[in-house]
């Protein structure tokens, strides 16, 4: 079996994640904040049929320290009240034993487990252990880094604990840039993760890719085109004054008109003529684009030749700090944004230094050989 092949055993025995003709919606607050906000936040979603689960975070892994770090477990209070008033089931975040245990005792139907979580096999391993023995529904995150085989890993560890209802949630990745979203949504991870764990419903969390409510429909309908089987949207009876991530909340109500502009069914395509004119535009220039790198290549790799006849080193910091700072002179002045740019200058940089590497190397095992 080759190392990247899954040995997932999967039950969906609640179908809560996947069971219906439309996409599972869950929706409810980043984080719960008063007993109020929760109800009427439920209530209001309560009357979209739409809306299946409410979601809520308790404990909220926050960047800095001293940022509001979610209620605790008083939250689990309110979400039993939740559950008891509207009939909706219940969904958080844990990223520990201690969560687990008080989201059990408190009769949660669903856990999460959040991208900052998934990125540490020692945390996966714990909130698995103390799940050994429970029957529950659990959706991972991808972890922030886009690293494939990690997020598969957190299924394989829930999985051999004994979770046979997984899901997955595809919130985006961290990258060097993101523009225009908070997270990059990489949409490739997809179809890579779906090869990986076949079978597995898959939830996409426009909020936390889009980071801003006017991005969300078109993340949204992106991710219902690449056929994922439901949708995570963070929802506030109040979402300018939310306690944290206010600007990608919406209301109740916008939900309610997010997903009525979603085409939850259908796909649309585009003018077939107009599209294949333009995309043969892309192919031209991508020719060019190539082209222009081997040849930049090919001159680095002349340099290389350069320095190490003459004692040079590889890297050489003044000449390109310069280059990256007349790079990114030019690419503003042309209109190109600027994080773009650095992203595409760094990984062309880091090539270039990769060629000489391997030139130095070369002569370092010819000069070996010839000692022997
Ligand atoms: O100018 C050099 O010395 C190069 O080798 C070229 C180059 C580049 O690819 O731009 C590569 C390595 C150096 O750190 C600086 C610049």
């Amino acid at each position: 079996m080759n190392a990247s092949s899954s040995t997932l055993k999967i039950v969906a025995k609640t179908n809560i994640l996947n069971g219906g003709p439309l996409p599972t919606v869950i929706a409810g607050p980043c984080s719960a904040e008063t007993e109020a906000q929760m109800l009427q936040t439920a209530l209001e979603l309560k009357k979209d049929h739409r809306v299946s689960i409410f979601r809520a975070g308790i404990w909220k892994p926050r960047t800095r320290p001293g940022l509001f770090e979610g209620v605790g477990k008083v939250g689990l209070e309110w979400l039993t009240t939740v559950k008891q008033e509207t009939g909706m089931l219940t969904a958080v975040e844990v990223a520990n034993t201690q969560h687990v245990e008080e989201a059990l005792q408190h009769g949660v139907d669903i856990l999460w487990v959040g991208a900052r979580t998934t990125v540490n096999p020692f945390s996966v391993q714990e909130i698995a252990d103390a799940l050994q023995g429970v029957d529950i529904p659990v959706l991972v995150k991808n972890p922030v880094n886009p690293d494939i085989q990690l997020w598969l890993g957190a299924l394989e560890r829930l999985n051999r604990a004994g979770i046979t209802d997984l899901g997955l949630i595809h919130r985006g990745f961290s990258t060097p840039n993101n523009k225009p979203y908070r997270n990059h949504p990489k949409w490739q991870t997809i179809q890579e993760i779906r090869n990986l764990a076949p079978g597995i419903p898959l939830l996409c969390d426009p909020s936390h890719i889009a980071g801003r409510r006017d991005l969300l429909e078109t993340v949204s309908q992106q991710a219902l085109h690449l056929g994922v089987d439901g949708l995570m949207i963070e929802t506030h009876i109040n979402p300018d004054v939310a306690l944290s991530d206010a600007s990608q909340q919406v209301t109740p109500a916008g939900l309610d008109k997010l997903l009525t502009a979603l085409d939850l069914e259908t796909e649309r395509v585009a003018q077939p003529e107009q599209l294949q004119d333009l995309r043969t535009l892309i192919d031209r220039l991508d020719s060019e684009l190539l082209n222009v790198l081997f040849l930049r290549s090919d001159v680095s790799k002349r340099i290389g030749e350069y320095k190490r006849a003459n004692g040079l080193d590889i890297y050489q910091a003044n000449r390109w700090q310069q280059l990256l700072t007349d790079r990114l002179k030019t690419a503003s002045e042309t209109g190109l944004d600027e994080d773009f740019v650095r992203a595409i200058f760094d990984s062309i940089h880091s090539f270039s230094l990769g060629i000489q590497n391997e030139l130095f190397a070369a002569e370092a095992t010819n000069k070996a050989v010839v000692q022997k």
